[in-house]
C-alpha cells in the first residue's frame, strides 16, 4: 500500500508516453510511441531527419499538443500541468534563436529571472552553470559572437539554470567539429553523474552509444527497436555472425556452406571501412541456425569441398552492428 511504513513505494518514471501520436493532416509524425525512462536513465533517441524526435521532445516539454495518447513527466500528465512541467524539464531545441547585443552572462541572467530565481541568487546560479559548461571565460562575450560549439554549451547552460531533473536535448552535437563534440560528450557525462534523466536525440548512433544506458531507433514516427544496451546486445548475440575468410572461388565456398543444414545464411561480408582484404582472399558472413552450435564444422566442410581457409572467427559485436542487424529489413 502506498504510504505504509516499511513498504517500498516505487518512484514513477521520470518520462513516460503511452501511444503518443501526432498527426499533421495526412502525415503521421509520431505513431503510438511508448517510452519509459526511470530517473537517471540516459536514453539515446536515434533517427534520421524527419523521424519524429523533435516532435516527441516538444510534446514532452509542453510546447506541442499530441493528437492522441498521453505523456507524463515526473509522474504528472504534461497536459494541464504546464507550470510543473516547465520546472521539471530543461528543453534544448536544435536552434538557439537570435540574441543581438546580449552578453553570455546577461543571456543567462535573463533566463534565471524568467524562472523566477530570486535576484540575489541569480549571479551565483549563472556562475555555477558557466563553470559547469566551461564558459566562464566567455561571460562577457556577445552571444552572437560565439562559435557553434560554444553556442551549444550556452544552450545547455540555459536549460540547467533552474536545475531541472529532466533534460530533453535535441541534437546537441549536430554541426560540431570533432573537438567540440568531445567537449559536449564530456559535459553530458557530467550531467549524467549529477543524476539527470536525459532524453537525447541524434541521427548518429556512435555519438550516443558510449554513454546512454537505453537506446531506441525511430523511423517515420515509429519506434523500431528500443531497450537497454545489454538487452539489444543480447538480442543480436542470439544470431552470431561468423566471419569466414577463404582463398579462391567465393561463390563455390558459399555453395558448399549453404549445402550444410546447420547453416542458416552464407553471403559475402560487407566491406569493412578502412581495412583492405589480403590479396586473393574473400570474407563471408555466416549465420548458423543454432546459436550454440560451435563453428568448427565449417572448416571441415570447406576443406572437404577443396576450399582453402585463411581464417574463421565469430565477429565481435559493436553497437552499430547490433542496430544494423536488429533493424535489417524494417528500415525502408
Ligand atoms: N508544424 C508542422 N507541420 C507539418 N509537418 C510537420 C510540422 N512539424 C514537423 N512536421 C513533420 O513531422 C515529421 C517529424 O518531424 P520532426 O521534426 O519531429 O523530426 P526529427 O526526427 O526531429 O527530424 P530532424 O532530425 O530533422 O530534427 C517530419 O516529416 C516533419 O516534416
Amino acid at each position: 500500500m502506498p504510504g505504509q511504513p516499511g513498504v517500498a513505494v516505487s518512484a514513477p518514471p521520470a518520462i513516460s508516453t503511452q501511444n503518443l501520436t501526432k498527426r499533421y493532416g495526412a502525415l503521421c509524425a509520431l505513431d503510438s510511441l511508448n517510452l519509459e525512462l526511470a530517473a537517471g536513465d540516459v536514453f539515446g533517441f536515434i533517427g534520421p531527419n524527419g523521424a519524429g524526435k523533435s516532435t516527441t521532445m516538444k510534446i514532452l516539454a509542453g510546447l506541442l499538443e499530441p493528437s492522441s495518447g498521453s505523456a507524463m513527466v515526473m509522474g504528472k500528465a504534461v497536459a494541464g500541468n504546464g507550470d510543473f512541467v516547465r520546472r521539471q524539464v530543461g528543453y534544448m531545441p536544435d536552434f538557439i534563436g537570435v540574441y543581438e547585443d546580449l552578453k553570455v552572462s546577461e543571456y543567462l541572467e535573463f533566463f534565471a529571472s524568467a524562472y523566477a530565481i530570486p535576484r540575489k541568487q541569480r549571479k551565483s546560479t549563472v556562475e555555477q552553470v558557466l563553470e559547469l559548461t566551461d564558459l566562464k571565460y566567455k561571460r562577457d562575450a556577445l552571444v552572437d559572437s560565439l562559435s557553434r560549439g560554444m553556442t551549444q554549451r550556452l544552450s545547455l547552460a540555459r536549460v540547467l539554470i533552474h536545475d531541472p531533473p529532466v533534460l530533453l536535448l535535441d541534437e546537441p552535437a549536430s554541426g560540431l567539429d570533432p573537438r567540440a563534440r568531445i567537449e559536449i560528450r564530456e559535459l553530458l557525462k557530467e550531467l549524467q553523474r549529477l543524476g539527470k534523466t536525459i532524453l537525447i536525440s541524434s541521427h548518429i548512433l556512435s555519438e550516443l552509444g558510449e554513454f546512454c544506458n537505453k537506446l531506441g531507433i525511430i523511423e517515420r514516427g515509429k519506434m523500431i527497436v528500443q531497450g537497454t544496451v545489454e538487452e539489444l546486445m543480447d538480442r543480436a548475440r542470439a544470431h552470431p555472425i561468423i566471419s569466414v575468410t577463404i582463398m579462391g572461388d567465393a561463390e563455390r565456398a558459399i555453395g558448399v556452406l549453404k549445402s550444410d543444414g546447420r547453416v542458416d545464411r552464407a553471403e559475402l561480408a560487407a566491406p569493412v571501412p578502412g581495412s583492405m582484404p589480403a590479396p586473393g582472399t574473400t570474407t563471408l558472413s555466416v549465420v548458423l541456425h543454432d546459436p550454440d552450435q560451435h563453428h568448427g564444422f565449417l572448416a571441415e566442410r570447406l576443406v572437404a569441398g577443396g576450399i582453402s581457409i585463411d581464417s574463421i572467427h565469430p565477429e565481435k559485436l559493436k553497437l552499430e552492428d547490433v542496430f544494423l542487424r536488429l533493424t535489417k529489413g524494417m528500415v525502408q
